[in-house]
């Protein structure tokens, strides 16, 4: 007799627990390969499970086992309430990364109102950050960049499918907009943060799997501020905004660079949901008298 639905998520998740892995990897697989989302996936649970279905999960859940993100395996992860498409050449955009999403609309609100601004954002990976805020405020003119071509095309994907208006620009942090002496008023970058020396301790789904381009920042994790702070007052209009997603440990420092890049400017860390230093601001004026 076929499995219910019931029945391979109960065994997807002891096969789970057993290798200590986290159990919402089943269900988002088979919402995956059923096409339905987690309320239809509920009624659906005592319904019987195709034997393909079921053999698929099996093997998806072995590579999920050997190391490979659930994210790989289906192409995708959400963010924002947006699915956006990831391979092996984009870091999984993070949950974090959503509160400082939803930082920057507060603060760009709250500086310039509806005024008609341009936002860059540096390191876009799979272009989470630029293509959400592009969709979320009419009034940003949004420019993504990125070191990494191949991170490019997969944001440049991201935008096409949700019809998102972002300008792609590659090359090495600011240095597109200092070639054509172009300003803007607000700065995002989620850049690479964590120490080389810390490699040995990443989970192998993040080592193994994801561009090493997206994950380290030199041997203190810190090499991309130092040079991302460097370039702001080139590509900085006076009144702006520069937010960016820190590493755990590191907001005091970089807290006090932007402090010191421009002392006319406030500057601010902000904690995450779960009350962990992972945003700083620097805002207001930014010319240094
Ligand atoms: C931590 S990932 C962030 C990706 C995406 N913004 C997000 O939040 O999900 C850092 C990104 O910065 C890019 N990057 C690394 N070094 C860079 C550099 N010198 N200039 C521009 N981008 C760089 C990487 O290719 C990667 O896409």
């Amino acid at each position: 007799m076929s499995k219910t639905i019931h029945e391979a998520l109960r065994w997807a998740s002891s096969f789970l627990a057993e290798r200590e892995l986290e159990q919402p990897v089943a269900e988002w697989l088979l919402r995956h390969y059923l096409q339905v989302d987690r309320s239809k996936l509920l009624m659906m649970l005592h319904d019987p499970i195709a034997e393909e279905v079921v053999g698929r999960l099996k093997e998806d859940l072995k590579r999920h086992a050997s190391g490979i993100p659930v994210q790989h395996l289906i192409g995708y992860e959400e963010f924002y309430g947006r699915r956006f498409i990831v391979n092996q050449d984009v870091l999984i955009p993070r949950p974090e990364t959503e509160e400082l999403v939803l930082e920057v609309g507060k603060m760009k609100e709250q500086l310039f109102g509806d005024e008609r601004v341009t936002l860059v954002d540096v390191g876009t990976g799979s272009g989470a950050i630029s293509v959400t805020l592009s969709l979320e405020d009419e009034t940003l003119d949004v420019l993504a960049i990125d070191i990494s071509e191949k991170a490019l095309v997969v944001a440049k994907e991201n935008a096409k499918n949700f019809a998102a208006k972002v300008s792609f620009l590659h090359g090495d942090l600011l240095e597109p907009l200092i070639e054509q002496g172009k300003k803007v008023e607000i700065v995002v970058s989620n850049p690479p943060y964590i120490p080389l020396t810390d490699a040995g301790e990443l989970a192998v789904h993040v080592r193994d799997h994801e561009p090493h381009l997206a994950l380290f920042g030199g041997e203190d994790g810190l090499v991309l501020y130092r040079r991302l702070i460097e370039q702001l007052p080139f590509v900085l209009k006076g009144q702006a905004i520069v937010a960016l997603e820190v590493g755990v440990g590191q907001a005091e420092v970089i807290k006090e660079m932007l402090a010191n890049a421009f002392p006319c400017a406030k500057t601010k860390i902000s904690l995450d949901i779960s009350g962990k230093e992972r945003m700083v601001f620097a805002y207001g004026k930014m010319t240094r008298l």
